[in-house]
């Protein structure tokens, strides 16, 4: 089943069509990998997708919602989390905060809530809920380090605990092993394939294709501006236009 749809969309910079009318299903219960080359417009594609800009076209729908033209907060709401290629974590808050932030950040609970104070029943909730996602991260020993002195692989797992707690029927990723280690890489393909497993729908955008092939159901290839081979991981990886792509790079 198709949890997140977007249909057509659109973003122009100039004379540069970044997005050029995409279309893709992201199904639930499955890893969806978006890969190409640096300027394909992935990360236009995310950014329109999230909320952070605005397409000039198209539609992006959730579990059947349509949230085009909202803004990021509500399609957060809506049941969508996601990280970005450059870490934005709470620096100042440690590895169990920054994880508590998604969790009070739960659908139809906004923040302010958290800030106001949680009743008792849910605030043991939370609890539970960062303490799992700790665990499932590899994170629990390093609850109580302040975000900011850890190194960028870690901090990354750190971010996908965040968005993870907010138990999002889909999770959008943007290069996600980027900075971590082959530990760390194994550790999050087990925690993707997981999550997917339980039913969210979870889309990767990724360069590097090792990761893409252990993680992914389905491969989507993104180049300018445009989905131009869509398939399994083995058949898609093994594609001339993706060799030719990413040669020399492995
Ligand atoms: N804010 C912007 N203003 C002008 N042009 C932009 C802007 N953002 C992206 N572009 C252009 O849109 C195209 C797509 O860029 P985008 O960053 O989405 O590609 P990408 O596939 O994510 O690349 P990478 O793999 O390097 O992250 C590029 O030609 C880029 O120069």
């Amino acid at each position: 089943m198709t949890e997140l749809e977007i249909r057509g969309l659109r973003r122009r910079f100039g004379g540069v069509a970044a997005v050029d009318g995409v279309d893709l299903d992201v199904p639930a219960g499955a890893v969806t990998a978006l890969i190409g080359p640096n300027g394909a417009g992935k990360t236009t594609l995310f950014h329109c997708v999230t909320g952070l800009d605005a397409a000039d076209g198209g539609t992006v729908t959730l579990g059947g919602r349509r949230l085009s033209g909202l803004p990021p907060h509500a399609r957060a709401r809506a049941g969508m989390a996601w990280t970005f290629q450059r870490i934005e974590l709470f620096a100042g808050l440690t590895v169990a905060e920054n994880v508590r932030v998604g969790a009070e950040n739960r659908r139809g609970r906004p923040l302010a809530a958290g800030l106001l104070g949680l009743p008792d029943r849910r605030r043991g909730e939370v609890r539970a809920t960062v303490s799992a996602v700790l665990d499932r991260l590899g994170l629990t020993a390093l609850a109580d380090a302040p975000a900011g002195t850890l190194p960028t692989g870690t901090m990354r797992l750190v971010e996908v605990g965040r968005a993870v707690a907010a138990e999002p029927s889909a999770l959008l990723l943007d290069e996600p092993a980027s900075g971590l280690d082959d530990d760390q890489i194994a550790r999050l393909v087990r925690v993707l394939r997981g999550l997917a497993g339980d039913g969210m729908a979870v889309l990767v955008v990724e360069h590097d294709l090792r990761f893409v092939g252990a993680v992914a159901d389905s491969v989507r290839v993104m180049v300018g501006g445009r989905i131009v081979l869509s398939g399994r991981p083995d058949e898609v990886l093994a594609a001339p236009l993706v060799r030719e792509i990413y040669a020399g790079e492995e």
